[in-house]
């Protein structure tokens, strides 16, 4: 017999609307739906959704996507947000808190071309298409040639401006690819050595308000601790570097047995292509802190090297 859960009243997921959230919400809600509890979507277009002609940089950041959401959990209209951890920014405002953070999909960054294989195969001075400053910069130092061209808008968006033929290629993560059953249109999937992903790329994470006792019960069986102390530590390396999207920063970690290791590269947004990039590794991270702690050590290492710390938000 299944045991059904008390509710008072159905859970409410905010959720933004472009294809990719909406993936994101119905799959949380579905993993809830099968643990017996009653689950409402609340859809919502934010800021980050509508602004498309500048790049997040410009418009305030990835705080841009969840805000509105935070607000909506603030005004009692729903209980809990699904973001991609990529957009959730490394502090979060008082009284909200990451109830879970799921298994991680994919973490990296695909390569995706009508007409292309890969990097190598793109001809002087092709254009990609990417608005992220990480990206644009470890593809300069891959191919100083490549004219790298802003390219904002949701997964489809992007997919049909470069169907259009105004990109050689682009870069997308993988993960929001699979999700939405677009796997195909990756033709190289950039192995971390190549391109080092953004902190949290790939994972899920689930913010409610503070003190919710029954949603953190709820989505307990939703966390996947291995993914939650990697990505903590990856978090802690663009927080400590001040890391906002006006900033070119990869944290990227993997397990090795009981090993964890984090591989950071830091990018100056002026000089372009002079990166500098630093490692870590612990094989004691077993709760949050000491995850939180190997992410610190990291940005010590890149600071050491010349990194310097962003007093943008
Ligand atoms: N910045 C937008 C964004 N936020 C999360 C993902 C992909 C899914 C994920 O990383 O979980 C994307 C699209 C992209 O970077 O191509």
């Amino acid at each position: 017999m299944k045991i059904v859960p008390t509710q008072s009243s159905p859970f409410v997921i905010a959720t933004r609307e472009s294809r990719l959230a909406m993936w994101q919400a119905e799959h949380v809600q579905a993993l809830l739906r099968n643990a017996g509890y009653s689950i409402e979507l609340l859809g919502m277009t934010t800021k980050g959704d509508q602004i498309l002609d500048r790049t997040l940089a410009k418009v305030g950041g990835k705080g841009l996507f969840v805000k509105e959401l935070e607000l909506a959990l603030e005004e009692g209209r729903a209980d809990l947000a699904v973001h991609s951890l990529k957009d959730v920014p490394m502090e979060l405002p008082a009284g909200f808190e990451l109830a879970c953070v799921m298994e991680r999909e994919d973490p990296r960054d695909a390569f995706v071309s009508p007409h292309h294989a890969t990097l190598a195969d793109l001809p002087q001075g092709a254009v990609v298409g990417t608005s992220s400053l990480r990206r644009q910069v470890l593809l300069q130092a891959l191919r100083p040639d490549l004219k790298i061209e802003p390219l904002r808008g949701n997964l489809d968006t992007r997919l049909r401006k470069l169907d259009e033929g105004q990109y050689a290629a682009i870069v997308l993560a993988a993960a929001g690819l699979k999700r939405l059953g677009l796997e195909d249109r990756i033709r190289h999937a950039f192995e971390p050595g190549e391109m080092l992903p953004s902190a949290g790329q790939g994972a899920l994470g689930i913010e409610i308000r503070a003190g919710r006792d029954d949603l953190k019960q709820a989505l307990a069986p939703l966390a996947h601790t291995p993914t939650w102390l990697t990505v903590t530590a990856e978090r802690a390396v663009s927080r400590a570097m001040g890391g906002s999207c006006s900033v070119p920063l990869a944290a990227h970690g993997r397990w090795s047995g009981n090993t964890l290791r984090i591989d950071a590269a830091w990018g100056d947004v002026e000089g372009k292509t002079s990166l500098i990039r630093a490692t870590a590794e612990s094989d004691g991270v077993s709760d949050l802190a000491s995850a939180d702690a190997l992410g610190v050590a990291v940005a010590a290492k890149l600071k050491a090297a010349g990194a310097r710390v962003s007093t943008a938000s």
